[in-house]
Protein backbone atom coordinates (compact mmCIF):
# COMPACT_ATOMS: atom_id res chain seq x y z
CA UNK A 1 0.00 0.00 0.00
CA UNK A 2 1.63 3.75 -1.03
CA UNK A 3 2.29 5.80 2.04
CA UNK A 4 0.68 8.38 3.31
CA UNK A 5 1.41 12.29 3.70
CA UNK A 6 -0.50 14.96 5.27
CA UNK A 7 0.12 18.75 3.95
CA UNK A 8 -1.20 21.79 5.86
CA UNK A 9 -1.52 24.98 3.77
CA UNK A 10 -2.51 23.15 0.85
CA UNK A 11 -4.97 25.14 -0.73
CA UNK A 12 -2.30 27.29 -2.58
CA UNK A 13 1.17 28.16 -3.22
CA UNK A 14 3.74 25.89 -2.00
CA UNK A 15 1.83 23.67 -0.29
CA UNK A 16 -0.32 22.98 -3.48
CA UNK A 17 3.00 22.04 -5.37
CA UNK A 18 3.95 20.19 -2.40
CA UNK A 19 0.83 18.06 -2.68
CA UNK A 20 0.93 17.60 -6.15
CA UNK A 21 4.43 16.55 -6.03
CA UNK A 22 4.21 13.71 -3.33
CA UNK A 23 0.94 12.44 -5.04
CA UNK A 24 3.31 12.07 -8.80
CA UNK A 25 6.08 10.37 -5.72
CA UNK A 26 3.44 7.60 -5.00
CA UNK A 27 1.72 8.94 -1.82
CA UNK A 28 -1.67 8.88 -1.06
CA UNK A 29 -2.38 12.79 0.49
CA UNK A 30 -4.59 14.55 3.05
CA UNK A 31 -4.56 17.96 2.50
CA UNK A 32 -5.06 20.26 5.22
CA UNK A 33 -6.09 24.13 5.55
CA UNK A 34 -8.36 26.58 7.14
CA UNK A 35 -10.52 27.18 4.36
CA UNK A 36 -11.97 23.80 2.98
CA UNK A 37 -12.89 24.92 -0.40
CA UNK A 38 -9.42 25.54 -1.22
CA UNK A 39 -8.08 22.35 0.00
CA UNK A 40 -10.86 21.00 -1.56
CA UNK A 41 -10.45 22.39 -4.93
CA UNK A 42 -6.92 20.78 -5.36
CA UNK A 43 -8.03 17.10 -3.87
CA UNK A 44 -10.62 17.14 -6.55
CA UNK A 45 -8.22 18.06 -9.04
CA UNK A 46 -5.53 14.70 -7.83
CA UNK A 47 -8.46 12.86 -7.73
CA UNK A 48 -9.37 13.63 -11.60
CA UNK A 49 -6.42 13.07 -12.14
CA UNK A 50 -5.83 9.53 -10.93
CA UNK A 51 -3.90 10.40 -7.39
CA UNK A 52 -5.86 9.81 -4.19
CA UNK A 53 -6.54 12.87 -1.56
CA UNK A 54 -8.54 14.24 0.87
CA UNK A 55 -9.64 17.49 1.89
CA UNK A 56 -9.45 18.25 5.41
CA UNK A 57 -10.76 22.01 7.08
CA UNK A 58 -8.58 22.92 10.24
CA UNK A 59 -6.91 25.96 11.86
CA UNK A 60 -3.60 25.00 12.34
CA UNK A 61 -3.32 27.23 15.52
CA UNK A 62 -5.82 25.30 16.94
CA UNK A 63 -4.29 22.21 18.45
CA UNK A 64 -7.39 20.26 18.78
CA UNK A 65 -8.19 20.52 15.27
CA UNK A 66 -5.10 19.32 14.12
CA UNK A 67 -4.99 16.39 16.00
CA UNK A 68 -9.09 15.70 14.52
CA UNK A 69 -7.11 16.26 11.10
CA UNK A 70 -4.35 13.76 11.78
CA UNK A 71 -7.14 11.43 13.19
CA UNK A 72 -9.08 12.05 10.04
CA UNK A 73 -6.23 11.32 7.72
CA UNK A 74 -5.55 7.99 9.55
CA UNK A 75 -9.04 6.94 9.72
CA UNK A 76 -9.44 7.31 5.66
CA UNK A 77 -6.56 6.24 4.94
CA UNK A 78 -5.64 3.89 7.43
CA UNK A 79 -1.99 5.31 8.16
CA UNK A 80 0.14 8.14 7.92
CA UNK A 81 3.90 8.33 7.33
CA UNK A 82 4.69 11.99 6.63
CA UNK A 83 3.30 15.42 7.67
CA UNK A 84 4.35 18.52 6.02
CA UNK A 85 3.84 21.57 8.34
CA UNK A 86 3.88 24.51 5.79
CA UNK A 87 0.68 26.45 6.38
CA UNK A 88 2.06 30.11 7.52
CA UNK A 89 1.52 33.89 7.39
CA UNK A 90 3.74 36.57 6.92
CA UNK A 91 2.92 39.57 7.97
CA UNK A 92 5.07 42.96 7.37
CA UNK A 93 5.97 44.88 10.62
CA UNK A 94 8.27 47.59 11.12
CA UNK A 95 9.33 46.85 14.58
CA UNK A 96 7.64 49.89 16.53
CA UNK A 97 4.40 48.81 14.65
CA UNK A 98 4.27 45.69 16.22
CA UNK A 99 1.39 44.87 18.72
CA UNK A 100 0.45 41.96 20.72
CA UNK A 101 -2.30 40.68 18.06
CA UNK A 102 0.56 40.59 15.75
CA UNK A 103 2.84 38.56 17.92
CA UNK A 104 0.24 36.10 19.25
CA UNK A 105 -1.52 35.68 15.74
CA UNK A 106 1.40 35.13 13.57
CA UNK A 107 3.14 32.89 16.65
CA UNK A 108 -0.19 30.88 16.96
CA UNK A 109 -0.28 29.76 13.22
CA UNK A 110 3.63 29.48 11.94
CA UNK A 111 4.90 28.41 15.57
CA UNK A 112 2.16 26.74 17.45
CA UNK A 113 0.87 25.06 14.19
CA UNK A 114 3.99 23.23 14.26
CA UNK A 115 4.20 22.30 17.20
CA UNK A 116 0.98 20.32 17.68
CA UNK A 117 1.28 19.16 13.63
CA UNK A 118 4.88 17.82 15.26
CA UNK A 119 2.66 16.51 18.60
CA UNK A 120 -0.05 14.73 16.58
CA UNK A 121 1.96 13.10 14.03
CA UNK A 122 4.40 11.98 16.47
CA UNK A 123 1.42 10.12 18.30
CA UNK A 124 -0.19 8.46 15.26
CA UNK A 125 3.40 7.85 14.02
CA UNK A 126 3.28 5.40 17.75
CA UNK A 127 -0.14 4.44 17.34
CA UNK A 128 0.55 3.03 13.94
CA UNK A 129 3.52 1.37 14.93
CA UNK A 130 6.17 2.58 13.05
CA UNK A 131 8.47 6.11 12.45
CA UNK A 132 7.83 9.33 10.26
CA UNK A 133 9.00 12.19 8.47
CA UNK A 134 8.24 15.42 10.04
CA UNK A 135 8.74 18.51 7.57
CA UNK A 136 8.34 21.90 8.92
CA UNK A 137 8.18 25.26 6.84
CA UNK A 138 10.95 27.86 7.90
CA UNK A 139 12.22 30.62 5.50
CA UNK A 140 15.38 32.82 4.29
CA UNK A 141 14.20 35.24 7.02
CA UNK A 142 14.58 32.56 9.46
CA UNK A 143 18.27 32.13 8.33
CA UNK A 144 19.14 35.92 8.13
CA UNK A 145 17.50 38.85 9.54
CA UNK A 146 15.23 41.11 7.11
CA UNK A 147 14.18 44.31 7.82
CA UNK A 148 10.65 44.70 8.40
CA UNK A 149 9.72 40.89 9.43
CA UNK A 150 10.34 41.26 13.18
CA UNK A 151 7.30 39.19 13.83
CA UNK A 152 7.42 36.59 10.85
CA UNK A 153 11.44 36.44 10.95
CA UNK A 154 11.18 35.68 14.76
CA UNK A 155 8.67 32.75 13.96
CA UNK A 156 11.11 31.36 11.30
CA UNK A 157 14.16 31.11 13.45
CA UNK A 158 12.04 29.81 16.34
CA UNK A 159 10.72 26.84 13.92
CA UNK A 160 14.92 25.77 13.28
CA UNK A 161 15.42 25.52 16.48
CA UNK A 162 12.05 23.64 16.70
CA UNK A 163 13.62 20.84 14.15
CA UNK A 164 16.90 20.35 15.89
CA UNK A 165 15.02 19.88 19.69
CA UNK A 166 12.39 17.87 17.96
CA UNK A 167 14.62 15.81 15.65
CA UNK A 168 16.90 14.89 19.01
CA UNK A 169 13.51 13.79 21.09
CA UNK A 170 12.25 11.74 18.46
CA UNK A 171 14.54 9.97 17.15
CA UNK A 172 14.07 7.31 19.31
CA UNK A 173 10.78 6.36 17.63
CA UNK A 174 12.67 6.49 14.23
CA UNK A 175 11.25 9.70 13.69
CA UNK A 176 13.20 12.29 11.34
CA UNK A 177 12.40 16.12 11.70
CA UNK A 178 13.69 18.40 8.99
CA UNK A 179 12.72 21.64 7.72
CA UNK A 180 12.89 23.35 4.48
CA UNK A 181 14.09 27.33 3.82
CA UNK A 182 12.78 28.77 0.64
CA UNK A 183 14.07 32.31 -0.52
CA UNK A 184 11.45 34.42 -2.78
CA UNK A 185 8.27 32.17 -4.29
CA UNK A 186 6.21 32.92 -6.47
CA UNK A 187 3.09 32.34 -4.50
CA UNK A 188 -0.24 34.45 -3.08
CA UNK A 189 1.32 34.95 0.24
CA UNK A 190 4.56 36.95 -1.67
CA UNK A 191 2.11 38.89 -4.72
CA UNK A 192 0.60 40.00 -1.17
CA UNK A 193 4.01 41.15 -0.13
CA UNK A 194 5.22 42.96 -3.92
CA UNK A 195 1.32 44.43 -3.76
CA UNK A 196 2.67 46.21 -0.80
CA UNK A 197 6.37 47.41 -2.21
CA UNK A 198 4.70 48.19 -5.60
CA UNK A 199 2.23 50.39 -4.20
CA UNK A 200 4.48 52.24 -1.74
CA UNK A 201 6.50 53.31 -4.55
CA UNK A 202 3.47 54.12 -6.55
CA UNK A 203 4.22 51.25 -9.31
CA UNK A 204 2.85 47.92 -9.70
CA UNK A 205 2.81 44.18 -8.50
CA UNK A 206 4.89 42.68 -11.08
CA UNK A 207 7.68 46.27 -10.38
CA UNK A 208 7.16 45.18 -6.74
CA UNK A 209 8.09 41.41 -7.19
CA UNK A 210 10.51 42.27 -9.35
CA UNK A 211 12.65 44.08 -6.57
CA UNK A 212 13.15 40.54 -4.95
CA UNK A 213 15.45 39.12 -7.49
CA UNK A 214 17.97 41.78 -6.85
CA UNK A 215 19.37 39.77 -4.22
CA UNK A 216 19.64 36.42 -5.59
CA UNK A 217 22.73 34.71 -7.12
CA UNK A 218 20.79 32.46 -9.73
CA UNK A 219 18.83 35.94 -10.90
CA UNK A 220 15.36 34.71 -10.56
CA UNK A 221 12.52 34.35 -7.78
CA UNK A 222 11.56 30.26 -7.20
CA UNK A 223 9.29 28.24 -8.50
CA UNK A 224 6.32 26.62 -5.78
CA UNK A 225 7.48 23.45 -7.95
CA UNK A 226 11.16 23.85 -6.97
CA UNK A 227 10.70 23.95 -3.42
CA UNK A 228 8.15 20.99 -3.41
CA UNK A 229 11.15 18.76 -5.03
CA UNK A 230 13.03 19.79 -2.04
CA UNK A 231 10.45 18.70 0.62
CA UNK A 232 9.92 15.15 -2.09
CA UNK A 233 13.88 13.99 -1.00
CA UNK A 234 12.83 15.05 2.41
CA UNK A 235 9.55 12.75 2.51
CA UNK A 236 11.61 10.18 0.15
CA UNK A 237 13.86 6.96 1.98
CA UNK A 238 16.52 8.92 0.43
CA UNK A 239 16.95 11.24 3.64
CA UNK A 240 16.28 8.74 5.92
CA UNK A 241 19.90 9.38 7.72
CA UNK A 242 19.06 13.14 7.63
CA UNK A 243 17.37 14.41 10.79
CA UNK A 244 17.19 18.19 12.53
CA UNK A 245 18.36 19.85 9.40
CA UNK A 246 17.15 23.03 7.36
CA UNK A 247 17.56 22.84 3.64
CA UNK A 248 18.10 26.06 2.22
CA UNK A 249 16.42 26.55 -1.17
CA UNK A 250 16.99 30.29 -1.85
CA UNK A 251 19.04 30.73 -5.01
CA UNK A 252 21.94 32.01 -3.32
CA UNK A 253 20.64 35.37 -1.79
CA UNK A 254 23.90 37.22 -2.09
CA UNK A 255 23.38 39.05 1.74
CA UNK A 256 24.58 35.91 2.83
N1 LIG B 1 6.33 32.40 -0.67
C1 LIG B 1 7.54 32.59 -0.19
O1 LIG B 1 8.35 33.33 -0.78
C2 LIG B 1 8.00 31.90 1.06
C3 LIG B 1 7.15 31.13 1.85
N2 LIG B 1 7.65 30.50 2.97
C4 LIG B 1 6.81 29.68 3.83
O2 LIG B 1 6.23 28.62 3.08
C5 LIG B 1 4.95 28.30 3.60
C6 LIG B 1 3.92 28.38 2.48
O3 LIG B 1 3.94 29.70 1.95
P1 LIG B 1 3.13 30.16 0.64
O4 LIG B 1 2.66 29.00 -0.10
O5 LIG B 1 3.96 31.17 -0.01
O6 LIG B 1 1.91 30.91 1.36
P2 LIG B 1 0.41 31.17 0.87
O7 LIG B 1 -0.12 32.28 1.72
O8 LIG B 1 0.37 31.36 -0.59
O9 LIG B 1 -0.31 29.80 1.26
C7 LIG B 1 -0.39 29.42 2.62
C8 LIG B 1 -1.64 28.59 2.86
O10 LIG B 1 -1.71 28.33 4.27
C9 LIG B 1 -3.04 28.50 4.69
N3 LIG B 1 -3.10 28.87 6.10
C10 LIG B 1 -2.72 30.06 6.67
N4 LIG B 1 -2.99 30.04 7.96
C11 LIG B 1 -3.54 28.84 8.25
C12 LIG B 1 -4.04 28.25 9.42
N5 LIG B 1 -4.09 28.93 10.59
N6 LIG B 1 -4.51 26.99 9.35
C13 LIG B 1 -4.53 26.30 8.19
N7 LIG B 1 -4.08 26.82 7.04
C14 LIG B 1 -3.60 28.09 7.06
C15 LIG B 1 -3.59 29.63 3.83
O11 LIG B 1 -5.02 29.62 3.78
C16 LIG B 1 -2.95 29.32 2.48
O12 LIG B 1 -3.76 28.46 1.72
C17 LIG B 1 4.68 29.30 4.73
O13 LIG B 1 5.01 28.71 5.97
C18 LIG B 1 5.64 30.43 4.43
O14 LIG B 1 5.98 31.16 5.57
C19 LIG B 1 8.96 30.63 3.34
C20 LIG B 1 9.82 31.37 2.60
C21 LIG B 1 9.40 32.09 1.42
C1 LIG C 1 7.78 35.38 2.91
C2 LIG C 1 9.15 35.03 3.21
O1 LIG C 1 9.41 33.98 3.76
C3 LIG C 1 10.22 35.89 2.89
C4 LIG C 1 9.98 37.21 2.34
O2 LIG C 1 11.34 35.50 3.08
Amino acid sequence: MSKVALVTGAGQGIGEAIAHRLVKDGFRVALVGRHLEKVQRVANDINANGGEAIAVRADVAKRDEVFEAVKATKKAFGDLNVIVNNAGVAPTTPIMDVTEDDMNWTWGINVNGVVWGTQAATEAFKELGHGGKIINATSQAGVEGNPNLTVYGSTKFAIRGITQTTAKELAQFGITVNAFAPGIVKTPMMWDIAHKVGQNAGKDDEWGMAQFSDGIALGRLSEPEEIASVVSFLSSDDSNYVTGQTIIVDGGMVFR
